[in-house]
């Protein structure tokens, strides 16, 4: 059964046409990986299914319920939650408090102490979000996304920057979390990492869908190594 269900979705930016009238279904319960060259529209697709971009044309549906998308905050109301390719979290404030701001939010404050031991956050409770390192404060980006308890959780670029045991740690809890019952949407230029965790990938491609299938038969066809793998073999052997 689909999740979510987008439907002819345009996105215009001026003259830029980002989404050019993409319809995707995600079934419940599947990580679906999503690539791309750069500019594709993948950040924009999940802007417009968050909700913080409105589309020019086309909808979503997300459960039984069409209408979609919705702004933001009634998108997580209904379970559509999303983390930034830049972790949003109160650089300001300790992690404690900005996990007790997301436990006001949460539809389940008990599930914070379980997302401390998972993300393993209990080492830095009382440090500065801002003094973290790199790959705890994308932890805490998740942590905080987790907090909101989605049905669906999209993921933008989560491995960007990480050495290659915290890709393997990020991998660990998208997994926990996933067997728990949450759908995911990554975006994701680490293919490796992304071919390794979903079970269908998307492949986008000036603002339209070119393939849509297993990662086995996304990494066979010619189309999707000529315009995206190919280029990232060669550019990773540079
Ligand atoms: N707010 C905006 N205003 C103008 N143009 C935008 C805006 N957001 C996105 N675009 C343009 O839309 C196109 C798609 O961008 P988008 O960021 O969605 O691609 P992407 O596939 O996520 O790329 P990347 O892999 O580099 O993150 C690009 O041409 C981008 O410049």
């Amino acid at each position: 059964m689909s999740l979510l269900r987008i439907n002819g979705v345009e996105a215009r930016f001026g003259g830029v046409v980002a989404l050019a009238g993409v319809t995707l279904d995600i079934p419940e319960g599947v990580i679906f990986g999503l690539i791309g060259p750069n500019g594709a529209g993948k950040t924009t697709l999940i802007n417009v299914v968050s909700g913080l971009v409105k589309p020019t044309a086309g909808s979503i549906t997300f459960g039984a319920e069409a209408g979609g998308p919705w702004p933001i905050a009634s998108a997580v109301s209904r379970g559509i939650v999303r983390t930034f390719q830049q972790t949003r979290a109160f650089l300001g404030l300790t992690v404690r408090e900005n996990l007790r701001i997301a436990a006001v939010s949460s539809p389940d404050p008990a599930c914070i102490e379980e997302l401390v031991d998972a993300c393993g956050l209990a080492p830095v409770l009382d440090r500065v979000a801002g003094d973290l390192p790199y790959a705890t404060l994308r932890h805490l980006g998740i942590a905080l996304a987790l907090a909101l308890k989605p049905r669906l959780l999209l993921l933008d670029e989560p491995a960007v920057g990480l050495a290659e045991e915290e890709v393997e740690r990020l991998g660990a809890l998208v997994r926990r979390w996933h067997a728990g019952g949450i759908t995911v949407l990554l975006v994701e230029h680490n293919v490796r990492f992304l071919m390794e965790m979903s079970d269908r990938v998307a492949v986008l491609d000036r603002g339209a869908v070119l393939f849509v299938g297993t990662p086995a038969e996304c990494q066979d066809r010619q189309e999707v190594i000529d315009v995206y793998l190919g280029r990232r073999q060669a550019d990773a052997a540079d």
